[in-house]
């Protein structure tokens, strides 16, 4: 498996600024979209391209390229996925997108799952799994757990920051899977959140807190 902390420089201002603690909800929205915007173009670095001629503005042709039709679906966590997903949905516009709702429990931080709705032809597709936070790996492996026995063979992980032992948990259960993020932070605290972090992703998205 191959992780990617994409240490470009807006990545790493913008991600700061949501480390603020004082951060409105609106910012911190705006923000989310904007990083998972950066790193979708990091995470799609790699698709394939074919050769495409088209008439141009004199009427000679010219070859270009295109993507080469990959189909793709976008797969947010609910709830805090949802706040990248218009940033992913912007640079990939033809994507479907896949729903999965999963709640982590706060006492023995396994996710509960509560709602899925996957994209017709989803084992023809890619999946982009997003998520804010990548803190125990629960809630993602048990979504690519969800991907994979619905025949998803091609899945990509985009989070805004990982915590190591959430990196380790989906590298032991998919060895192959690519890991995009803007930061691979400290460790977990007591009650397992992500140190430094950027404390409750969903509810700071959400305006819950
Ligand atoms: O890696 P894990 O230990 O599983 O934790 C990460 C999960 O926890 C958060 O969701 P939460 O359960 O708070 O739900 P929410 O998005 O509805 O707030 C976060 O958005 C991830 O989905
Ligand atoms: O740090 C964390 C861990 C889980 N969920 C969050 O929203 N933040
Ligand atoms: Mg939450």
């Amino acid at each position: 498996m191959s992780v990617y902390a994409i240490n470009h420089p807006l990545v790493q201002h913008k991600l700061g600024l949501m480390r603020e603690v004082d951060l409105s909800t609106k910012s911190f929205r705006e923000l989310a979209g904007e990083v998972a915007k950066l790193l979708t173009y990091e995470a799609t670095k790699g698709l394939e391209l074919e050769d495409h001629e088209i008439q141009g503005w004199n009427g000679e042709p010219i070859a270009t390229r295109r993507l080469k039709g990959k189909k793709v679906t976008v797969v947010p966590i609910l709830r805090a996925g949802l706040g990248m997903l218009e940033g992913v949905t912007d640079l990939i516009p033809s994507a479907r997108v896949s729903v999965v709702g999963l709640y982590r429990d706060e006492e023995t931080l396994q996710p509960v799952p509560y709602f899925a709705k996957f994209a017709n032809d989803i084992e023809e597709r890619m999946a982009i799994v997003i998520d804010p936070m990548l803190a125990t790996g629960g809630s993602m492996v048990a979504t690519l757990d969800m991907l994979r026995e619905r025949g998803c063979e091609h899945m990509k992980v985009i989070v805004l920051v990982a915590a190591p032992e959430g990196i380790k948990r989906v590298q032991d259960a998919y060895p192959d899977i690519e890991i995009y993020t803007a930061s691979i932070d400290d460790r977990l605290d007591e009650n397992g959140y992500i140190v430094p972090g950027l404390g409750d992703a969903g509810d700071k998205i959400f305006g819950t807190r």
